[in-house]
């Protein structure tokens, strides 16, 4: 029989965090650490290009900064900042304001080009550093966001060159160009996107691997000990009745040797039907957690209960006739119970598993085909 003492001991193993995640809770973990740097570089880019407006005349600058001050900066260090500390997140409200950032800078940066070039002063068209927040914002908006943000900046953008004067065939070629840059950061946003759903893809086929078992996607004998150790702590708090079902297939050897390992397989994916059959509950279920052996884990079932799905379980597997050799032995089960609950009788987890083996062990000795439940004083 499997020995579980040894297994709990090295490895007590966490419930992994992906269990519970949805694909967007996923992706949005995933993409902050993207989009936290892509904030990042496009403030220090925005501080930048707000210290160089003082390049220009004095009247200028104080028309411009306290737009670039309040409506941009500010806002962009807060967002920034959440980003950064991932406590303070709340993505609905973050995806607003990262929305109200692209199209903000967008419309400050057409009004600081207007004013400039109203005053006869010089500004560069394409500004790299609006080009770097542009990008920067760009990648931190989701792709419908990001379209609409860059339709914005490239119509406001269109809308000052044209109250400045420019001539339209620059006016054309700067709106083209700023279309395919804005197609590239949004390629490259959707690039970002799919990689991450690949990865989640891959994160739940692993996950899903390492906790099912593979012949008969009952869960494993990791998952089984992970699982326990969580609902064991919730019976405990709630003065539950938790109840552990070792069911030991019998003669199963025999089969195999006489028949074969497809043979054997076969019976497994059988019997491990007939058992997931009875646990209904919400937090009921059954993992293989050895060769022949499965375990049933029983929350608030009374014993009369219990005892009623060990009979069932009993005369399935009977009923299923599957030959063990050619002279007429038939696969049955030795099953072993072991309940704690937290009043009378206080077990730990390593007692119930010990004792719910001890109990199938009985059964073996007493002639199989039964079910034990564990008592302390036999
Ligand atoms: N077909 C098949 N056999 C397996 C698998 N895993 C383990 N086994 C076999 O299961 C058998 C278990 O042997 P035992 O524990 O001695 O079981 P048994 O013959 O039922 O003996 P008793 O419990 O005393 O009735 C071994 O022959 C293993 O090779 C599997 O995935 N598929």
């Amino acid at each position: 029989m499997f020995d579980f003492y040894d297994f709990m001991a090295g490895s007590r193993v966490e419930v992994h965090y992906i269990q519970n995640e949805t694909k967007r809770q996923y992706l949005i973990r995933q993409s902050l650490q993207l989009k936290k740097w892509a904030l990042l570089g496009g403030l220090i880019y925005y501080i930048l290009s707000t210290i160089a407006d003082f390049r220009f005349p004095p009247a200028v600058y104080q028309q411009t900064i306290p737009a670039r001050l309040f409506l941009v900066l500010v806002p962009l260090m807060f967002i920034t900042w959440t980003y950064w500390r991932k406590d303070k997140f709340d993505y609905t409200f973050n995806l607003g304001l990262l929305l109200y950032l692209g199209i903000a800078s967008g419309l400050v940066h057409g009004f600081v080009y207007y004013t400039v070039i109203m005053s006869g002063g010089f500004f560069p068209k394409v500004g790299m550093a609006m080009l770097l927040l542009y990008s920067c914002l760009l990648l931190g908006l989701p792709i419908l966001f990001g379209a609409i943000c860059a339709v914005v900046l490239i119509v406001t953008a269109a809308v000052v060159y044209y109250l400045t004067s420019m001539p339209v065939i620059n006016i054309a070629l700067l709106t083209a160009f700023y279309t395919l840059f804005s197609v590239c950061c949004l390629i490259a946003n959707k690039v970002c996107y799919f990689i991450l759903k690949e990865n989640y893809q891959l994160v739940q086929k692993i996950y899903h691997i390492s906790i099912y078992d593979e012949l008969t996607q009952v869960f494993n004998r990791r998952y089984f000990v992970e699982n326990l150790h969580r609902i064991y702590h919730q019976a405990k708090r709630e003065q539950s009745m938790l109840s552990i079902v070792t069911i030991d297939l019998d003669n199963f050897k025999l089969l195999n040797d006489t028949y074969g390992h497809v043979a054997g397989d076969d019976a497994l994916v059988k019997i491990s039907t007939i058992i997931k059959k009875y646990c209904k509950r919400p937090l009921d279920f059954v993992a293989r957690t050895g060769g022949d052996e499965f375990a049933v884990l029983l929350y608030g079932s009374n014993q009369s209960h219990i005892e009623g799905i060990c009979k069932s379980i009993l005369s399935d597997i009977k009923s299923l006739s599957i030959q063990s050799s050619d002279d007429g032995k038939i696969i049955s089960a030795s099953i072993g119970v072991a309940s704690t609950d937290f009043k009378g009788s206080v077990y730990d987890i390593e007692e119930l598993i010990h004792n719910s083996d001890v109990a199938a062990y009985q059964s073996k000795k007493n002639g199989k085909n039964r079910f034990t439940v564990f008592n302390s004083e036999s």
